[in-house]
């Protein structure tokens, strides 16, 4: 079983080109130490180099992720002299093994800033009262329209009158500037980043600070450092919902963003396909595990509208994301059908929700961000007392 998964991985990873190195990622050898277990958790080592594009952590991840018996992935990036010194250094090895400093763990790392040691302590949350309610859309896992989601729900709620920000905290692939039509690096005035402004929304995000296509190697403490200059260093104004873009996943990444401020609900997005093989409930227990209110459940891409009769075909199956609202006790925030047009105003800068709000996508989108509003306030109180 654990051959074959490795197999499995091996086939999918050997569809990864890399750049630099003019060939996949297997044959370049730049994925170390693949451990499975029985139960389908895949941990391996990227090794990239500070000129290698960072995009290849997200696609290597993806594609494990992609493989079936695959449950959970953890991908450690090292450079490659990190790589060597924690393979060959057995006197750090034996230091760390009588708890003594252990030998930094390399993390997905900005920069070519020297490395640090070991893993960031768990930041104190700190409150911002200007922020607003603060709204983490998270996923199990990459690709199920977590960034959609978290866009129109934004839009959705600034058309409801509310002031709302909009983070993008996936260092990985970050989806923001593209899906808004914004990208360029924003001001900063009186010592504080101004943020961008589209849609009605103040937008930050990591691809604003990064080129596209830059060498950009990601190391823990340094997105930790980036999250809370962006939670306390960006002139937000006052806010009624910061909504931040997670990135996928369930690992310790996920939960030090929602540890660096108090986060007052988070929201689950996913398919009906994942609800299945349960990344939606890793999703639900990681909120649970660090006290943040689970709002509800997104099932995203749940139906195709068939074009003739406007009745929902379901492609993948019904009733999954339901199913596990109940299991876990939130409610169902909503299905949002398959429509092509999140695809093309996703990659032109035009959120179907402001682009086309009678498209029955966007009405569920929409009825997602009232629900989340309701929810928001039977917990904490109205939006705004004037509103
Ligand atoms: N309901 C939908 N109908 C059709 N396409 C969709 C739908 N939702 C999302 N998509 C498309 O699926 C792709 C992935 O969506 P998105 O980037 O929002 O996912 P994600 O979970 O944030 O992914 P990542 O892991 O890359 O951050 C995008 O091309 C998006 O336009």
């Amino acid at each position: 079983m654990t051959d074959s998964l490795q197999q499995r991985i091996e086939t999918a990873l050997s569809q990864i080109h890399h750049p630099r190195l003019g060939t996949d990622v297997v044959r370049a050898d730049v994925v170390r130490d693949v451990a499975t277990t029985t139960d389908g958790k895949v941990r391996l080592t990227l090794v990239l180099a500070a000129e290698d594009d960072a995009t290849l952590v997200r696609d290597v991840r993806h594609a494990v992720e992609g493989v079936d018996g695959v449950t959970n992935v953890r991908v450690d990036v090292m450079d490659p002299a990190q790589y060597d010194a924690a393979r060959g250094d057995k006197r750090a090895a034996n230091l760390a093994a009588a708890g003594r400093s252990a030998p930094a763990r390399a993390l997905p790392v900005m920069d070519a800033a020297p490395s640090r040691p070991a893993t960031p302590a768990a930041p104190q949350p700190v409150n911002y009262p200007e922020l607003g309610k603060i709204i983490a859309v998270s996923s199990g896992k990459g690709g199920v329209g977590k960034s959609t989601v978290a866009v129109n729900l934004a839009l959705a709620l600034a058309q409801r009158g509310a002031r709302v920000g909009i983070m993008d905290a996936d260092v990985y692939g970050p989806n923001l500037p593209r899906m808004l039509g914004v990208d360029e690096p924003p001001p900063v005035r009186d010592q504080k980043i101004q943020p961008l402004e589209a849609h009605g929304l103040k937008i930050m995000s990591i691809g604003f600070m990064i080129e596209r296509d830059q060498p950009a190697i990601w190391r823990g403490p340094i997105v930790m450092k980036v999250i809370t200059q962006f939670l306390r260093d960006v002139a937000w104004g006052q806010l009624d919902y910061l909504i931040v873009d997670m990135p996928p996943g369930t690992g310790d990444a996920q939960l030090s963003l929602v540890q660096a401020t108090n986060v007052h609900g988070g929201v689950i997005v996913t398919t009906p396909q994942q609800v299945a093989v349960g990344d939606a409930l890793r999703g639900v227990k990681m909120f649970e595990r660090v006290g943040v209110p689970v709002l509800g459940i997104v099932e995203n891409m749940s139906y195709l509208e068939n074009p003739e009769t406007g009745k929902p075909i379901a492609v993948f199956g019904s009733g999954g994301g339901q199913r596990l609202a109940d299991e876990v006790g939130v409610p169902l925030l909503g299905q949002v059908p398959i429509d092509p047009r999140i695809v093309e105003g996703g990659d032109t800068g035009r959120p179907i929700v402001a682009a086309e709000p009678n498209a029955s996508a966007s009405r569920a989108l929409i009825a997602v961000a009232e629900r989340v509003a309701a929810r928001v306030a039977e917990r904490y109180g109205a939006e705004r007392a004037a509103r």
